[in-house]
């Protein structure tokens, strides 16, 4: 078991690893709209969404693996109203590429952010 780290993304802000490699699967921790300097981007799903996906591309290519072997990821936003909009984006970094996903909608979200997704990967 290997433990990632990087600061290219937001360090982790409780008691877990930003990523563990376990044989040739990576399983990250779910990122939240932190810049890597811990700051929460202040703004709606969509501009949320796209420093999540900086983070896990920065902990992913820690790992040795990227978006194209992402195998599953699930994705916590704080309102299924966000639903269309977090789609809109994911897209936009999952196109031809399209891992199994869960999504689901909780009561609450770490530092009140509006989405956080994790992801499983294949370690090239
Ligand atoms: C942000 C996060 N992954 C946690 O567990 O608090």
């Amino acid at each position: 078991m290997k433990k990632v780290e990087t600061t290219k993304a937001p360090q982790a802000i409780g008691p877990y690893s930003q990523g563990i490699i376990v044989n040739n699967m990576f399983y990250s921790s779910g990122q939240i709209a932190l810049t890597p300097e811990g700051e929460m981007v202040q703004g709606d799903v969509k501009e949320q969404t796209h420093q999540v996906f900086k983070n896990l591309q920065a902990v992913l290519e820690a790992a040795g693996a990227s978006l194209d072997t992402v195998v599953k990821t699930t994705v916590f936003l704080k309102s299924m109203d966000d639903f269309a909009a977090m789609n809109e984006v994911y897209g936009q970094y999952f196109n031809e590429h399209k891992p199994a996903r869960s999504c689901v909608a909780v009561a609450k979200l770490p530092k009140d952010a509006l989405v956080e997704i994790e992801v499983v990967a294949l370690v090239k």
